[in-house]
């Protein structure tokens, strides 16, 4: 299985400090940040668009960029998310027809293909796709802030079943030292973390006991 990473979300971050958030953990050991996108029809909030990741990328921090597609037919954006900088672009099942066609889209683009699921959603479709990272989400996405949902370790073993040893399994939701150590345990390898990084008072501490938790080896 991949080592397991912690990816901050910057949904949870000071926007009016972004830059200077994001150094503070990659100095702590970040490797990946994530990138929440939101349309407000495929989830009824709306985030940022691919201007902030070339921002994020114009500061060379040497990190990878995970974007997480949150909208409507995400096929129609994943070039302009890969000419912005994502290393991987994750598109959810549930949001179009042609997951196999935006899997194929997003490679053919030089970035790694994700693949999220929403809670209700059965995991039977990654038995029919071939993918760098399957998204377990532990809460319905929309919102930073909320509790991981409690059933979701279940939910992660049994995705790791259906993958295999080989893909990173990302869960992303109200993870924080205390929910990453049962994902972790049930086969998650790359670990969203919003409000309990960037909420916390000190940032770069938060980072540590989550990746702690996780498992990670230090920085
Ligand atoms: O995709 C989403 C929410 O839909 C996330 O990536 C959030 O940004 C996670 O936030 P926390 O639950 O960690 O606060
Ligand atoms: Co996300």
């Amino acid at each position: 299985m991949p080592p397991p990473r912690i990816a901050p979300s910057i949904l949870a971050a000071d926007f009016t400090r972004l830059g200077a958030q994001v150094a503070e953990v990659v100095d702590a050991g970040a490797r990946i940040i994530h990138v929440d996108i939101m349309d407000g029809h495929f989830v009824p909030t709306l985030s940022m668009g691919p201007q902030v990741l070339s921002a994020l990328r114009d500061l060379d921090l040497g990190v990878e960029f995970d974007v997480h597609l949150m909208v409507e037919r995400p096929e129609r954006f994943v070039a302009d998310f890969a000419s912005a900088g994502a290393d991987a672009i994750t598109v959810h099942a549930e949001a179009t027809p042609h997951v196999h066609y935006a899997v194929q889209r997003i490679r053919e683009l030089g970035c790694r293909a994700g693949v999220a699921v929403c809670p209700s959603t059965p995991l039977a479709i990654y038995g029919e796709l071939d993918v760098d990272r399957a998204l377990c989400m532990t809460v319905n996405p929309g919102w930073g802030g909320q509790a991981f949902i409690p059933g979701s370790p279940d939910r992660i073993r049994r995705l790791r079943a259906l993958l295999g040893d080989e893909p990173d399994l990302e869960v992303d939701g109200g993870i924080d030292a205390s929910t990453a150590g049962p994902s972790a345990a049930a086969g998650a390898t790359l670990f969203v973390a919003g409000s309990a990084v960037f909420g916390a008072p000190d940032p770069a501490t938060a980072y540590a006991e989550i990746a702690a938790a996780a498992g990670c080896s230090q920085p």
